[in-house]
């Protein structure tokens, strides 16, 4: 195989940044499960079937205070540790937010299409996959790659990670990295993003993962984590191999000059099959391109090759299904969408072809004997 060991299964970090000016402390544990740490962002969608249950008072208050007061009252259910996981988080976003100054107002305020080229958002709206693939090329099953970034927006974005990194060192504030396999890079969720980054999921990531990912959960995203990894010199060199945490992956390239840093897939598994060998048309090699947008299913095992000059940014927008991820757990067939359950099942339908053959060609050599 051309890549290295083991497949790593990227997750939001564990450990929170202990002690930011008597802030909350040791150990706020990062859940990896969906409402909870990090990516804990559940967001609930309207009108749902939720939505039936609030207060008449609550039916006309516009959708954000709907969605807090659903989420404080499914809060209260959560096992205790998880509950104070997310309470921990909810205060270390809100240090940060009343702290930090934000450069470019309109990136927190815009709605994500002035960010967006117009090929993309047409494709979009139209919905079908004929509109869709009409964008988009796919060099390796399951791998979209698509122009989607206007130049404005990455520099825009650029600009706006450089201020909040230098606020962090500035006020020698600890913040948390994207997850367990960067020490560099920030989470654009804890600084303000969060909205425009749900809003990009619901009206663009959505419609095409219900298309073309929905075996696992592309039609029922309903959270995420949207972070920026950066590489180069004294940066993050290159990124082991890994699945995310997530079921549907957005990679977009923000820039700035670089060489090297190109991505490496090796097909779909689950986690029993996570580090079984790849299939020749499994193998891609992809060279990241700035504005320009990588989607795959969160199980699709990549990694990144070292970025050998300059300094390279890319926007990462795991998306989530609460739904899908409780039905695997009572799921043991993955063939839908796992590369080696598929492999085996025909494998499987193959030897009993092969058997019902054998026992009839016998039967009809005793009867003809
Ligand atoms: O560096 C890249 O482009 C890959 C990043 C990635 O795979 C991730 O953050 O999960
Ligand atoms: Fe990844």
């Amino acid at each position: 195989m051309s890549y290295d060991g083991a497949v790593e299964k990227r997750e939001d970090p564990p450990q929170p940044p202990a002690g930011n000016g008597g802030g909350t402390g040791n150990g706020m544990v990062m859940a990896s499960a969906p409402g909870a740490g990090t990516g804990g962002t559940v967001v609930v969608r309207g009108p749902t079937l939720l939505e039936r249950h609030l207060p008449p008072s609550m039916l006309e208050v516009p959708r954000d205070a709907k969605i807090q007061f659903m989420k404080e009252i499914l809060a209260r259910y959560l096992p205790e540790g998880e509950r104070t996981r997310v309470q921990k988080h909810r205060e270390y976003r809100n240090r940060i937010l009343t702290a930090y100054q934000p450069l470019h107002e309109e990136l927190y305020n815009s709605h994500p299409s002035a960010f967006l080229v117009p090929s993309f958002i047409k494709a979009v709206s139209e919905k079908t996959e004929e509109s869709l693939r009409s964008i988009m090329s796919e060099p390796s099953p399951g791998v979209y790659i698509f122009s989607m970034l206007q130049p404005r927006f990455c520099e825009l974005l650029l600009s706006e990670v450089e201020n909040f990194e230098r606020w962090v060192r500035e006020v020698k504030f600890k913040i948390m990295r994207p997850n367990t396999m960067n020490k560099y890079g920030a989470v654009l969720d804890d600084f303000g993003l969060e909205k425009m980054l749900d809003k990009l999921m619901e009206e663009f990531i959505c419609p095409i993962s219900r298309v073309f990912f929905s075996e696992v959960g592309g039609s029922s995203l309903d959270s995420h984590h949207g972070f920026v990894v950066e590489y180069g010199k004294d940066k993050d060199i290159d990124l082991g191999f890994h699945v995310d945490d997530s079921e549907v992956t957005l990679n977009v390239c923000l820039g700035k000059q670089f060489s090297g840093g190109d991505l490496y897939f090796r097909g779909v598994r689950c986690d029993k099959h996570v580090n079984a060998e790849s299939q020749p048309e499994e193998v891609l090699d992809y060279a990241h391109i700035p504005g320009q947008a990588v989607l795959h299913k969160g199980r699709h095992r990549h990694g990144a090759r070292a970025t050998t000059s300059g300094h390279r940014i890319n926007l990462l927008l795991w998306c989530r299904s609460s739904v899908f991820r409780e039905m695997r757990k009572y799921q043991k067939d993955f063939s839908s969408w796992c590369g080696e359950c598929q492999r085996e099942k025909k494998d499987r339908q193959r030897q009993s072809v092969a058997t019902t053959k054998l026992a009839f060609l016998r039967r009809e050599g005793e009867s003809t004997a």
